[in-house]
């Protein structure tokens, strides 16, 4: 982990931080002079009437204001895709990917993200897209910032540094990072990594917020406090510097005369954060029976339909297994929300092998899937011993939208064509003469 940063607690708190002392203006948001000659920006990421407990906003106190930007040209990003998708046609098969290559060329965090599936609608503000990215070098003279949607990024190999107008951010595997819709940032390579792979949704609707606990209570799996988000820090850079946007699924390139990162205090609750999953707070059966996944849910993006989800993040952390009498394992299933998985490192406990770190699977809405034949044959006679399974971290982007994959995630060398065939081994155990 990477602790050179300072960080502010707590998730979506309301947040105050000045780079210069006496930068932030006290008791009101629009002063008629702010302190240091900065411009005060309010960055709406909700309608200003959203109810309290979901109206995110914060107050920028910058060296200029957005608007001194050119006039926005598109810009080509033929590997980036968002819904909704002409084509090619949704497909129900079970699909599988070993990780992505990475690049043999020059490539930033921009150019490396390739869109694996969209769902929903994101002018509508529903659904998400998922993407990989793998990159080697910095973004330096470029900044990007996108309109359709709030990205949860999950590295699955090298140290990212996100440098965004509310502050910087370091995240290595194991941990995560939220970008809320709308905050420009630049991605580079840190602690000495040379190249950076991992996967990102981009959800276009209800930002994530933490799940509802029920009868769980008032603490368990991840607690707000253990969010960290920025202090401010700014920058005064001159030069030609372009702003990229992804507004309505395309692309777009401003150019500014000096760094977006001008940011010298900020307050409010919609900043970025990031999040070790070492902290989740993993809670299982210690009696019987596989629990339904939702136990393990980081964050949710509610969709208009109550607990189905426009988008879940969850995980499956190292743990003790301890189930009695029970196939441990995920069962086989079909299940209305469709599934995109990827892992970050070790093994999956559904598959005995072909589900490597940095690969993905996709399971769309109502596909049949579960253990492969290796899994369900140890797991059905396995001794059922307290077991620790550590090595692991899978994680899961499920959502009530069906997954579009794109013709370049169909088309990949790196897909596993015969992805299916992990499960036509499962042998016929049926007897009607022994119970
Ligand atoms: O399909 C998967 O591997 C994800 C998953 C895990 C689990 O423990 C239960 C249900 C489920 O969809
Ligand atoms: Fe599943």
């Amino acid at each position: 982990m990477t602790r050179s940063l300072d960080y502010q607690p707590g998730f979506r708190n309301h947040f105050s931080s000045e780079a210069l002392p006496g930068a932030l203006p006290t008791g009101q948001n629009s002063p008629q002079r702010c302190p240091y000659g900065l411009y005060a920006e309010q960055l709406s990421g909700s309608a200003f009437t959203a109810p309290r407990h979901r109206n995110l906003r914060s107050w920028l106190y910058r060296i200029r204001p957005s608007v001194v930007q050119s006039a926005y040209e598109p810009l080509a990003m033929p590997r980036v895709a968002t819904a909704p998708l002409d084509q090619p046609a949704a497909d129900p098969n079970q699909m599988r990917w070993d990780p992505a290559p990475l690049p043999e060329t020059a490539t930033d965090f921009l150019d490396g993200l390739l869109t694996v599936a969209v769902n929903g609608n994101a002018d509508a503000q529903q659904g998400c897209a998922v993407h990989l990215y793998a990159c080697n070098r910095d973004m330096t003279e470029r900044f990007f910032y996108d309109a359709d949607g709030e990205l949860l990024i999950v590295p699955q190999q090298g140290d990212l540094r996100l440098r965004t107008e509310l502050g910087e951010l370091e995240v290595t595997p194991g941990e995560i990072a939220l970008i809320p819709r709308g905050i420009k940032f630049q991605v580079r390579l840190a602690n000495g990594s040379e190249a950076a792979r991992g996967y990102v949704a981009e959800n276009h609707g209800q930002p994530l917020e933490l799940p509802e606990l029920g009868p769980i209570g008032a603490n368990g799996l991840a607690n707000p406090r253990d969010f960290q988000s920025p202090v401010a820090a700014y920058e005064e850079i001159e030069g030609d510097i372009a702003l990229v946007a992804k507004f309505a699924g395309r692309f777009w390139v401003t150019r500014l005369d000096h760094s977006p990162l001008d940011v010298v205090a900020w307050h409010g609750n919609y900043a970025p954060c990031k999040y070790d999953l070492a902290c989740f707070n993993t809670i299982n059966t210690v009696s019987f029976d596989h629990p339904d996944p939702s136990i393990f849910t980081v964050l949710t993006s509610p969709s208009e339909t109550p607990g189905t989800a426009n988008l879940d993040f969850v995980i499956f952390p190292p743990r003790w297994m301890v189930a009695e009498h029970s196939f441990r394992p995920p069962w086989f299933h079909r299940n209305l929300m469709s599934e995109f998985m990827g892992l970050v490192h070790g093994a999956y406990d559904a598959k005995a092998e072909g589900f490597r770190p940095g690969g993905a699977s996709l399971h769309n809405c109502m596909s049949p899937h579960g253990p492969d034949a290796d899994t369900f044959e140890k797991a059905s006679t396995a001794e059922l011993t307290p077991q620790y399974l550590g090595n692991t971290l899978a994680f899961m982007f499920e959502s009530r939208y069906v997954f579009h994959p794109t013709e370049a995630a169909l088309d990949a060398d790196f897909r596993q064509r015969d992805y299916v065939d992990v499960w036509s081994t499962l042998r016929r155990h049926f007897d009607p003469t022994t119970r």
